[in-house]
Parts: C-alpha cells; sequence; structure tokens
C-alpha cells in the first residue's frame, strides 16, 4: 500500500504539485493521469525522495529513505533510458543486483522474462526505445518488489509490446502487489487499471475506480429501436429526458433514463422493441471532460480558410504573428472532484 499525503512541489512561482493526498492499494493495478504538465512526473520523483518538496510518501507505512534495499521492495522506471553508458545491459542489471544484495542469476531471470535475453550483451544505448523500456521493467523488478512504480512505459512498445505490458502488470497486481502507472494511452488504461488517479495542473481532479471515473464525467446513453418508435418517443419524451433521432434504421439514444426504465415504458404501454441497449462512454471521453479545463497545453488551430481566401502574406518581421497563442485556462479551472 502506498500512502502519499500532501504531496507538494513548487518550481519558482509555478506550483507542479499542489497537495495531492491518495492511496494505491495492493492487487490492483491503479492508473495515473493527467494532461502533458499535469505533474505526474513529478508526484512520482516526489514519491520517490528524487525531488524535494512537500508532503510525505509511505510505502506500507515507511518512508523510502528508510527502506535498507529499496530495489528489493519498490521497483521503478522513471526515465526510459537511464542506464550505465558503457555497460551491457545484463552487466548494468548485474551491478544494480550486487549493490542491493540480490544474486546475480537474477539479472537473466528478468531480462528472459522481458524478452531481452539474445540482446543481453549489448550496450543500452543501442537499444530502441521500446527495447530501453524493457529494460526499465526488467531493473524495476530485479529486485522482485511488493511495488512497482513506472511512469509511461508503455511509450514506444510496439502493439504486441503493449499487449505483454498489460498482461504482465495485472499478473503481477494479481499477485497481491502495488502498481502505480502513469500513461497517456487512455483505451489501453481502460483494459489494464483498476482504479485512477487523475491530476489536472498539479491538483487532484477524480481518485476512484475507472468505472465511476467514466460515470461522473460523462452521459451515458441508451440505443433503443422500435418498430414503433414514433409511440415511442411519445412515451419517453417528459422532462429531463433526452431523445436523439429517430436515425435512418429508426433508433433512438435516449439520456436522462436507464434501459430498465426505458423498457418498462415500452411494455406497460404495448410498444415492441428490437434493441435495448446501454451505451457507456469511453474513458477518453471522461477524460477529456475532467481534464478539459486543466490543460495547460493546447495546440493551435492550424487549419484556416482554403488558399484562395486567405490574406496576403505578411512578411515575418512586418507585423504580429498571424494567430495569437491561445491563452491558457486559469488554474482553478478544473472540476473539483475529491476522493471517491
Ligand atoms: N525541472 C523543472 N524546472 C521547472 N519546471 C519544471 C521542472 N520539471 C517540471 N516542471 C514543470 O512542472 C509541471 C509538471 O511537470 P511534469 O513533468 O511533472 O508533468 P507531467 O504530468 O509528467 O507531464 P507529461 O505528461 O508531459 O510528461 C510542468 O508545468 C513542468 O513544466
Amino acid at each position: 500500500m502506498i500512502t502519499a499525503q500532501g504531496l507538494y512541489k513548487r518550481y519558482g512561482a509555478k506550483v507542479a504539485v499542489d497537495h495531492l493526498s491518495f492511496e494505491v492499494r495492493p492487487g490492483m493495478v491503479t492508473g495515473f493521469l493527467g494532461p502533458n504538465g499535469a505533474g505526474k512526473s513529478t508526484t512520482m520523483r516526489l514519491m520517490l525522495d528524487l525531488d524535494n518538496g512537500g508532503g510525505e510518501t509511505l510505502f506500507d507505512g515507511r518512508k523510502f529513505g528508510t527502506i535498507k534495499h529499496p530495489m528489493r521492495e519498490i521497483g521503478a522506471v522513471l526515465e526510459s533510458k537511464a542506464f550505465h553508458p558503457t555497460r551491457t545491459a545484463r552487466n548494468h542489471l548485474r551491478m544494480l543486483a550486487a549493490g542491493s544484495g540480490i544474486p546475480f542469476s537474477r539479472a537473466d531471470e528478468v531480462l528472459e522474462f522481458v524478452g531481452l535475453s539474445e540482446v543481453k550483451n549489448k550496450k543500452p544505448k543501442s537499444y530502441s526505445l521500446g527495447m530501453a523500456q524493457r529494460l526499465g521493467l526488467a531493473q524495476a523488478l530485479l529486485g522482485d518488489p511488493q511495488t512497482l512504480i513506472l511512469d509511461e512505459p508503455a511509450n514506444g512498445l510496439d502493439p504486441h509490446g503493449i499487449h505483454w505490458l498489460r498482461d504482465v502488470l495485472k499478473s503481477l497486481a494479481r499477485e497481491g502487489r502495488t502498481i502505480f502507472v502513469s500513461s497517456h494511452l487512455l483505451s489501453e488504461m481502460s483494459l489494464m487499471a483498476d482504479q485512477l488517479v487523475v491530476i489536472g495542473r498539479g491538483t487532484m481532479i477524480y481518485n476512484g475506480d475507472v468505472a465511476g471515473f467514466v460515470r461522473r464525467f460523462t452521459q451515458s446513453t441508451v440505443r433503443v429501436q422500435s418498430p414503433d418508435v414514433d409511440r415511442l418517443v411519445q412515451v419517453l419524451n417528459r422532462d429531463g429526458v433526452e431523445i436523439v433521432g429517430p436515425g435512418a434504421d429508426r433508433s433512438i439514444e435516449v439520456s436522462g433514463l436507464d434501459a430498465p426504465a426505458i423498457g418498462e415504458l415500452a411494455f406497460q404501454n404495448g410498444i415492441m422493441l428490437h434493441e435495448l441497449a446501454t451505451q457507456t462512454a469511453s474513458l477518453e471521453t471522461a477524460f477529456m471532460t475532467a481534464t478539459g479545463e486543466s490543460e495547460e497545453y493546447r495546440a493551435h488551430e492550424i487549419l484556416g480558410p482554403p488558399a484562395a481566401e486567405m490574406p496576403a502574406p505578411v512578411t515575418p518581421q512586418a507585423g504580429p504573428p498571424a494567430a495569437p497563442p491561445v491563452p491558457p485556462s486559469q488554474p482553478g479551472d478544473s472540476t473539483p472532484g475529491g476522493a471517491a
């Protein structure tokens, strides 16, 4: 169990992590989400005492600095290419093993586990990003730790690698370990994570289970198909109910009533249904809604009017930029979520 209390970090005037408190429980994968610059990496560094700041993180009740052999209790990958510059992958791991009282044989075991046996005698600087990620995971697993903290471990992995990583993390969680993992791959996160910690501009937006996050930040709809759709629309039409359609296939999308309520109303009015299906929004939709206001770095609109309608080009020095930067939204815009 990881308990983070009041984590805080400021860079000059910029508050990167603003009194974050959360728990990461064993036996499950907890995803750590937030837009670019939200403070995920800084939070992870604070948790591992790699940065000075406020607050405290306890690992099964103990501070990181008091653990005698941290590698044997907490495996972490925060940088994807942080390896010894001249040693081979195998020797890099053996060196780390020696420092933590871990048998040398464990280096070969974890290299085999992450699929790098064939290249273990090469230097990691020749590795691709995906290979480096695998080596990072091997390093984190070297001491067979109870807790894993991984910053963007899927970054650079191909689809097979991502699938493999998901299976690995889920099975490590099933063994009772505590897994805290950040990722921008939301579809992957929805398949892998049980719990979420979602932050924006250093503050907590949501802490709870994945389904709860999607429920809180999206509205589910019910797709209904009926041969008597016009009468169904009349029956369902009431305050608080929104109906979209019927479309070409005579189906409607209903929000404001759940599927059982729609089914009952149809039954009471003798209306036959051909389909009644709850449409749950994706984690991505929920993330966009939850963090939209706290997004720090926004892309500019690059598609302008067709060339014929464009004003005459202006020489670079002659005037102000054609499109002023989009101002960032103000701190405090984010939806206050609180711990669930
Ligand atoms: N060494 C630093 N000096 C100054 N500002 C920093 C430093 N490191 C991070 N920051 C700032 O702190 C904020 C949080 O950064 P952080 O890297 O923790 O975000 P993140 O959520 O991990 O982002 P990303 O998803 O892009 O990796 C950002 O605004 C960033 O610019």
